[in-house]
């Protein structure tokens, strides 16, 4: 009994693990099946992507990847483009425009697939060829990083557009930048391609306009060495670049055997070849790397800034911090700045959102047609769809992550660290100090009159302490400043080392310390206290009897002269060091860094007003008077250094401005329409244009400042 009821047992326990296996066979049948039935139901929509892999410019490294993660993103969005799955079909052009339109072909002839869209291609010199020929399949091409001005020809490409904006659109940074360094002559070199040959045209007729002269204009094939000649014996020391990095390196080659680098020549590139992805070993030319990098040690990149702060909401949800998390993981990597197309990634993601943003709003309005249709139905004879595209991605606004854009200087190498030397914290100490100054003034005008005798002398301590340590901040900032400026401009070494803020800060301390030590003394010691001076009677004119007796209620210590003569000393020490390092840097000609001419004539207020003033202010009796004179002297010393620093800064402030004005005009029309975006957009751009300033000013970087 016992062994049947056990066996029961055991056959009832099979059955229940067989139920429970056949269960989770189904639940597994159901998973696999589901997808699979789901995926019947999806239509493919193939874009081909012009992607370089190799070339010139191999921006497919950064601009593939980011494609792919943006592809993902749709596919997973089950808002865009319902019942349609997004496929990319990458080829690599190799930056080669016959190797680009031949994949083209190729791809398009492949009836198996049709294309629906082109991506790309990176490069001019596969975008130009492709998007001549691509509008006859009636397809319409969007490229995410080529920057030829010629691509802007409506006529010769009726059906591309672009996200990222033509090289020309730089031109009016480069010449601002090259303003503000007061450089007045300059050369350019580049490469006979429509790319550069468009930009710089326009570039040498705004030069001119800017009252720039260019003193040579070399352009160059394959081997730039005697066009190198020509700007050797030009005597140039600006020079304007603008080739690709094959050529770049031919380029600096030249310039490496004619020694012209150092910091006496600076070149101005475009931003993207500026990143230096360009700086590998190269055969078929007679330097070594160490050689190349020498020369391009001293450049500016003007470039697009691409990467919008985190607090923009996309459309895609995705912030540009996300996506370059995302995209690091994807090609695993820590370092993306090392890579060929670093700022171009949020384009190449934003063009994919773009295609397939015109593709969802373009199958509704195919669904409206009578007979409606649908972009399953396209064919590369359907002119009906690719003008429903062409409008709407020509009215299409979206936040994208790169989506607006600005140009901003990029600083590599040794000037990145210069310009934020202008340093507006430094300033800020400036300023706090120029205030102790101006509130000194009002403790000093209090007296008996208005104050009980305690309050009285309460104040005369506070504006006892307020003067030296105000002297010390402004000064001692000024200075500290212009000491950095010193450091650089002494510093032979290539590689410039550049003193940080915190240590202009610590110098700025210790004379504060120093104040600070011999005011505790001064009061522990010697304090300053109400003192009755009786002056020299006075009988009254209408009548004998009465005597007048002046009794001035002064604050004063016993040794004060000892006290103040101490301070005389330090601040005189001080100015003199001051004046020493002005003299030191007068020849530094940056704007933004050289403050010698104004801390020249600082100190020479100073001096002045000290040692006349204060001599007087001594033999001053009177009260009145002696108050207007000091509190003019310290106002007088106070403004005049403050005017004399700051307002410059602001005039040049203020002439940047109607360039960062036309910058924003000219960026209007890199809509990708065509057209120029609603005055709000151009509007929100230029808030957008202030706010990136307002980022560089936070992060120390103040330019023109
Ligand atoms: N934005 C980098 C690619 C430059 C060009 O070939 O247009």
């Amino acid at each position: 009994m016992r062994g049947s009821r056990l066996h029961r047992l055991a056959l009832r326990l099979l059955l229940v693990k067989i139920e429970k296996m056949l269960l989770l066979v189904a639940v597994a049948l159901t998973v696999a099946v589901t997808p699979c039935l789901c995926q019947s139901n999806v239509t493919k929509l193939y874009l081909l992507g012009l992607f370089p892999e190799s070339g010139p410019w191999a921006g497919a490294e950064t601009a593939l990847p980011a494609a792919q993660l943006a592809v993902d993103d749709i596919n997973g969005n089950p808002d865009v483009l319902p019942g349609y799955e997004i496929v990319l079909i990458p080829r690599d052009t190799e930056c080669n425009g016959g190797k680009a339109t031949d994949i083209m072909y190729r791809e398009l002839y492949n009836t198996s697939t049709t294309k629906t869209m082109i991506i790309g291609g990176g490069c001019s010199l596969a975008t130009e060829p492709t998007a001549q020929a691509s509008h006859f399949w009636n397809l319409i091409q969007i490229s995410y990083a080529a920057s030829s001005p010629k691509l802007s020809d409506r006529l010769l490409y009726p059906r591309f557009f672009r996200l990222y904006q033509p090289e020309t659109t730089f031109n009016l940074a480069k010449l601002t930048l090259i303003k503000k360094f007061n450089w007045t002559k300059v050369a350019t070199i580049y490469e006979s391609l429509p790319l550069f040959s468009l930009t710089f045209a326009e570039f040498h007729h705004e030069a001119k306009k800017a009252g720039i002269e260019v003193i040579a204009q070399e352009t160059f094939g394959d081997d730039p060495t005697t066009q190198m000649e020509h700007l050797k014996e030009s005597g140039t020391r600006i020079i304007v670049g603008g080739f690709y990095s094959d050529a770049a390196r031919k380029v600096f080659c030249a310039a490496y055997h004619l020694k012209m680098f150092g910091a006496k020549y600076v070149w101005i590139l475009p931003g993207w070849l500026a990143l230096n992805t360009w700086l590998v070993p190269d055969d078929t030319i007679d330097c070594s790397l160490d050689q190349l990098k020498e020369v391009a040690g001293y450049q500016f990149g003007v470039n697009a800034l691409s990467l919008l702060p985190d607090t923009h909401q996309t459309l895609s949800g995705m912030t540009t911090s996300a996506l370059l998390a995302r995209f690091n993981a994807s090609v695993g990597t820590d370092d993306p700045e090392s890579l060929v197309g670093f700022a171009e990634i949020p384009f190449s993601y934003d063009t994919i959102w773009t295609a397939a943003l015109a593709l969802h709003e373009a199958e509704q309005q195919l669904e409206q047609l009578d007979p409606p249709k649908t972009l399953a139905d396209f064919t590369y004879d359907d002119n009906t769809t690719v003008q429903i595209l062409f409008d709407v991605i020509s009215n299409m606004t979206f936040q994208g992550v790169s989506w607006e854009r600005y140009s901003y200087v990029e600083l590599p190498f040794v000037y990145s660290s210069v310009i934020k030397m202008s340093s507006p914290n430094i300033n800020n100490v400036m300023l706090i100090g120029g205030m102790l100054a101006y509130v000194s003034i009002i403790f000093l005008g209090v007296d008996t009159n208005i104050a009980s005798t305690d309050t009285f002398v309460s104040m005369c301590r506070v504006k006892t302490w307020f003067l030296p340590i105000g002297f010390s901040l402004a000064f001692g900032a000024m200075f500290s400043k212009t000491w950095r400026v010193h450091k650089i401009f002494t510093n032979k070494t290539a590689m410039k080392r550049v003193v940080k803020d915190k240590w202009l800060f610590g110098c700025v301390a210790v004379l504060i310390l120093v104040d600070v030590v011999i005011l505790i003394v001064w009061e522990i010691f010697d304090p300053l206290e109400a003192v009755e001076r009786i002056g020299a009677t006075k009988i009254d004119d209408g009548n004998d009897d009465i005597v007048y007796t002046p009794i001035r209620m002064m604050c004063e210590s016993r040794n004060q002269t000892y006290w103040i003569g101490a301070f005389y000393v330090i601040d005189g020490l001080l100015l003199i060091f001051g004046a020493f390092l002005a003299w030191e840097t007068r020849k530094v000609s940056m704007p933004a860094l050289n403050d010698s001419k104004y801390i020249g004539v600082c100190v020479y207020n100073v001096l002045i007003l000290s040692f006349v003033g204060a001599p007087v202010s001594f033999i001053l009796e009177e009260r009145n008077a002696h108050y207007a004179l000091v509190a003019t002297l310290i106002w007088l010393a106070t403004t005049l250094t403050l005017c004399v620093v700051f307002v410059p800064k602001i005039r040049m402030r203020n002439e940047v401005q109607p360039a960062q004005s036309a910058l924003v005009t000219q960026l209007t029309q890199c809509h990708p329409s065509g057209h120029s975006p609603a005055t709000e957009e151009v509007q929100r751009l230029r808030q957008e244009l202030n706010k990136m300033k307002g980022h560089l000013d936070n992060l120390g970087i103040k330019y023109p400042m």
